[in-house]
């Protein structure tokens, strides 16, 4: 909340950033441990204009105060609980104990720790690390109003070029059991190719064609785009689309009391949001989905999220189009050493295009 102050609009809070906590859990026989481990920020606004005006620290909530407390609350949940619930908790024990408090912002990165499976069982107590993490935002006000925001980042995706079409009928055709007999001899791409001007190949065609309907076997382009004398990049219908999605989303809840009541609610929605976003993204395991720009790939992702969920009220999505580059090589002597067939890439990492939108319920309020 904004102060005058001699002449001036001020504002401030105080906070301890990156408080890393563990927390281990264990079922009622003792076998089955869970764990989590969360780095905590926290950010507290408060009437504590004095110290900075006046030298005077007697409202002020030592953030070595604030530190200490994730440790006694995470001692207290005896149960298992997600990020969100851990975030309010936090939120609600800092704008109710103390009475200089109105708001509370806590944000938590859970590191991804999932169980191990060891020759496909289960471990009671072994996680290995995984890769994108689990996040939260939790604004809550002495009032109990609550904001509440959950994302994930670190969510790296990428699909390859899709082979050409005849490649694209070759597989539809081996994986399709009744056609399968019309494909004995055409089930790799190369003896597909050298017999294809046979008459199974066309059947094969004519039959893909008839069971999948328009054959949209690309799988990224990127074409119709502004071209000056400054544009230099070619259109295509082929290419690498990699991005690392940070996602967040929030969620129609407005007072702590309102919140579900089952306690891992927010990890298993963390799981269905990011299920939907990732499907939404490949599209159909066989098929694929054509995306025509990183931007209309984001649109869809964000409206499965908002179509699928009715909790949620909006969904940013920030994706980075990270370039994998044709590798063409030539020599002066040699000529052509490398020619780019859709098949070696240079990796890159910068520059990269950044491309992001949000996508909101006109009664969110995000
Ligand atoms: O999907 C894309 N969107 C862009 O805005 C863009 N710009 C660019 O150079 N390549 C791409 N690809």
């Amino acid at each position: 909340m904004a102060k005058e102050l001699e002449g001036f609009n001020f504002e401030q809070r105080h906070g301890k950033a990156r408080v890393r906590v563990g927390r281990v859990w264990r079922s009622k026989d003792g076998c089955r441990h869970f764990m989590v481990e969360w780095n905590v920020s926290i950010s507290l606004l408060s009437n504590c204009v004095a110290a900075y005006v006046r030298d005077d620290n007697s409202d002020i909530v030592a953030t070595d105060t604030m530190k200490n407390t994730v440790y006694v609350k995470a001692k207290e949940c005896s149960e298992q609980l997600s990020a969100e619930e851990f975030a309010i908790l936090l939120g609600k024990h800092f704008t109710s104990f103390y009475p200089q408090v109105f708001t509370a912002i806590v944000k938590i990165v859970e590191k991804p720790w999932e169980r191990i499976s060891v020759n496909g069982q289960p471990h009671e107590h072994g996680f290995k690390l995984g890769s994108e993490k689990h996040t939260t935002e939790a604004i809550v006000q002495k009032s109990g109003v609550l904001q509440l925001i959950s994302g994930v980042e670190g969510l790296s995706l990428l699909k390859t070029t899709q082979m050409d079409l005849f490649g694209y009928i070759a597989k539809v055709s081996s994986n399709n059991k009744w056609l399968l007999h019309l494909n004995q001899e055409t089930h790799s791409r190369s003896s597909y190719l050298s017999s294809k001007k046979s008459l199974f190949s066309h059947l094969n065609i004519f039959f893909s064609l008839l069971i999948f309907g328009v054959c949209e076997y690309e799988q990224s382009g990127f074409e119709g785009f502004i071209r000056d004398k400054y544009t230099a990049l070619p259109e295509t219908r082929e290419r690498m689309l990699a991005t690392e999605v940070t996602a967040s989303w929030r969620y129609s809840y407005e007072s702590v009391s309102s919140i579900p009541q089952k306690s891992v609610y927010f990890n298993e929605q963390y799981l269905n949001v990011k299920k939907v976003l990732v499907d939404t993204f490949f599209g159909p395991p066989e098929r694929g989905v054509y995306s025509a720009s990183v931007q209309s790939t984001l649109l869809q992702m964000a409206k499965a999220v908002l179509g699928r969920f009715a909790d949620i009220s909006s969904v940013k999505l920030k994706m980075p189009n990270i370039h994998f580059l044709p590798v063409n090589i030539s020599s002066k002597d040699h000529g052509s050493i490398v020619k780019f067939d859709d098949d070696v890439y240079l990796p890159t990492d910068e520059p990269h295009g950044s491309i992001e939108a949000s996508l909101s319920r006109f009664w969110s309020k995000m």
